[in-house]
Formats: structure tokens, sequence, C-alpha cells
């Protein structure tokens, strides 16, 4: 099948809000994440969340480092799962965690989550049995590549977000250098397994976002973006996209865009070398103002 570029159609917009609406109306996301040394990963994808236009973000994290995310933002909400010294999501909280997702319009599932083969558990049977439109970043998309049947089977639309690191172990194949053929590579991951309604976000310098049929090179972002918890950031404003009601490909599209702009205006203030990931947060706002969003 062909591959089409779409670079230069027109971005997906965000509706503007309607005066009659509530927090319900922007979406419940749910971001399930973090582990003791990586509480960050999952405050910066609610964070983003929450500046992304999220009506309501729950962080889902293992109960050791509930009150530091907490503390990170009072916006957010956060659960704490396990005993008080539990210091990572284990495959034990798997019913809980699908009974909290029930009544959410997405989920996050990865960053900084870590990578004990009972949390790989756990990550198998959410990617297998939640319904609800899932990012898969980081630590889960880890824990799908170690998973012999691969990503075969989700229970309902997911939007993979590998770097080339994680994309490698997916594939079990490097991402070419040249930006055509990294294309259908991750156009081919998409078609190998998966539903209609997959996505993947490869990223990097012209991230590549593609649905198996169409391609887009995201023409913001800039090389000081290369700082820890940048790509937990874009999964937090993916989810909030999709819990605002865009489609995965539009959310993906737009979201990737969004995020290399507050990076390319962060970089413009504070340049590229002394940006750092929660700095993209500070500079949502003036993007979205930007695109036109009041
Ligand atoms: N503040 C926090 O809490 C933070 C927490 N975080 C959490 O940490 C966890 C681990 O995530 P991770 O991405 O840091 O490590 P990992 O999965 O081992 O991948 C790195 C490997 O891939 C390779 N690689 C090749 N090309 C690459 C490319 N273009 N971009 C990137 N890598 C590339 C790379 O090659 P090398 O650098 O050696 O050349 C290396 O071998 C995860 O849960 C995440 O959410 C982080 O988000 C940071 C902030
Ligand atoms: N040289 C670069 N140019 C543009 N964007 C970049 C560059 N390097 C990294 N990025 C962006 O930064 C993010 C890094 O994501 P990732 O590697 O998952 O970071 P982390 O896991 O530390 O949060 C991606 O969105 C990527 O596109
Ligand atoms: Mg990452």
């Amino acid at each position: 099948m062909a591959l089409k570029d779409v670079t230069s159609e027109p971005l997906p917009v965000l509706p503007a809000r309607e005066d009659e609406s509530h927090k319900g109306t922007y979406g419940r996301a749910l971001v399930v994440g973090g582990s003791r040394g990586k509480a960050g990963a999952a405050a910066l994808a609610g964070k983003a969340a929450l500046r992304s236009g999220a009506g309501l973000v729950t962080v889902l994290v293992p109960r050791a480092i509930q009150e530091t995310v907490a503390s990170f933002e009072p916006a957010m909400m956060t659960v704490g799962l396990g005993a008080s010294n539990c210091d990572e999501l284990l495959q034990e909280f798997a019913p809980e965690i699908k009974e909290l997702a029930k009544d959410k319009n997405c989920l996050a599932l990865g960053p900084g989550l870590g990578t004990s083969a009972s949390t790989f558990r756990l990550v198998h049977s959410l990617y297998h049995h939640v319904e609800q439109t899932m990012v898969v970043d980081a630590d889960a998309l880890n824990a799908m590549a170690a998973w012999s049947e691969g990503l075969k089977h989700p229970s309902g639309s997911r939007i993979l977000t590998p770097h080339p690191g994680e994309f490698e172990r997916l594939t079990g194949e490097p991402c070419a250098d040249e930006a055509r053929v990294r294309a259908e590579q991750a156009a081919a991951l998409c078609r190998r397994d998966m539903t209609d309604q997959t996505v993947v976000v490869l990223k990097g310098h012209h991230t590549i976002v593609t649905d198996g049929s169409r391609v887009s090179f995201n023409q913001t972002g800039n090389p000081g973006m290369a700082t820890g918890g940048t790509g937990d950031v874009l999964t937090g404003i993916i989810t909030a996209l999709v819990a605002q009601g865009l489609e995965t490909w539009e959310a993906a599209r737009l979201a990737v865009h969004v995020h290399g702009l507050a990076g390319d205006l962060a970089a413009e203030k504070l340049g590229q070398v002394s940006l750092i990931a929660s700095d993209l947060l500070n500079f949502l706002p003036e993007v979205f103002l930007k695109m036109g969003n009041r």
C-alpha cells in the first residue's frame, strides 16, 4: 500500500469552547505510570494533559510516590495503589485500574512505569482489556516488545509513541536514517499487528505520524528538546486531545505540532541548552493562543 504524505495538509483544530460547557465536556484523562525515581515522568504527562485542555486529569501511581506526584500540581488528581512502601505498579492492580478506566475518555500508559516482570504483565493486561483509547509510551512499549504476541489484539484504539530506541525494541529493526524509509517502517508497524484505529508516532527531529496509509512529518521542534521528560509531556498532550474528542490520527498530528511549537517558543526565550521538559508546560498556553484557541 502506498503511503500518502499529507504533511502539507491543514492541521486539525481543537474546537472552540462553548459557553455552556463544563469540565466533563472536555474529557477525563487517566495517566498510569511512575515508579520510585521516575515520579516526574507521570507528573509531566499529567500536567501536560491539564495544560492541553483535558477537563479532569487523574494520575495513577504506586502509593510510595503519590504525595510526590500530587505535590507537582494541585489541579491534578492522584490515585496511589498498593501498600505505603509500594514503589511500582504491579500485575495484581489490573482489576482496580480497569475499574478506574471505565469512566475515562483516554488513558496514557507507560511514562516512568518501570520494567519489572510484574509491571510488564500489568501492561499486557491493560493493553488487551481496556477499551478506551490508550497512548502507549516508554516502559509500556518496552513491555509490549518483551511479549511474544507483540501488539496484536488491542481491545481499543492505540497510539504508540516510540523513540527510535523503543522502536527498535518493538520491531527488532533499527530506524533508517532516510525519512521516507523511516516512515515506511513506522507504517509497517502500524499495519503489522493492529487495528484500523492504530497510530504510530515515531519521535525524533521531524517526528513521523502515521496510521498505516497516511504519513505526516512534523515541522516544529528543535534539538533543545533532546532532554529527559519531553516525550512524557508529548504523551500528556496527545491524551488530552483524545479526551477532548479528537480522533487518534488528528490528536497525534496536532499534539506533535503543539509539542514542537512549545519547544520552539521555549528555545527562543530560554535557549536550547537550558530548555528542560517542564518548560514546555509553561509555553503550552502561548501555543494554543497562537493557534487561535481562546
Ligand atoms: N523525570 C523522569 O521521571 C523521567 C523518566 N523517564 C522514564 O525513564 C524510562 C526510560 O526511558 P528512556 O527513554 O530514558 O530510556 P530507554 O527506554 O532505555 O531508551 C533509551 C535507549 O534508546 C536508545 N535510543 C536510540 N535512539 C534514541 C532516540 N532518538 N531517543 C532516545 N533514545 C534513543 C538510547 O540510545 P543511546 O542514548 O545509548 O544512544 C538508549 O539505549 C521511561 O519510563 C521514561 O518514561 C524519562 O522520560 C526521562 C525523564
Ligand atoms: N533533535 C530533536 N529535534 C526535535 N525534536 C526532538 C529532538 N530530540 C528530541 N526531540 C523530541 O523530544 C521528545 C523526546 O521523547 P523521548 O525520547 O520519549 O523522551 P523522554 O522519554 O525522556 O520523555 C520527542 O517528542 C522528540 O521528537
Ligand atoms: Mg520517552
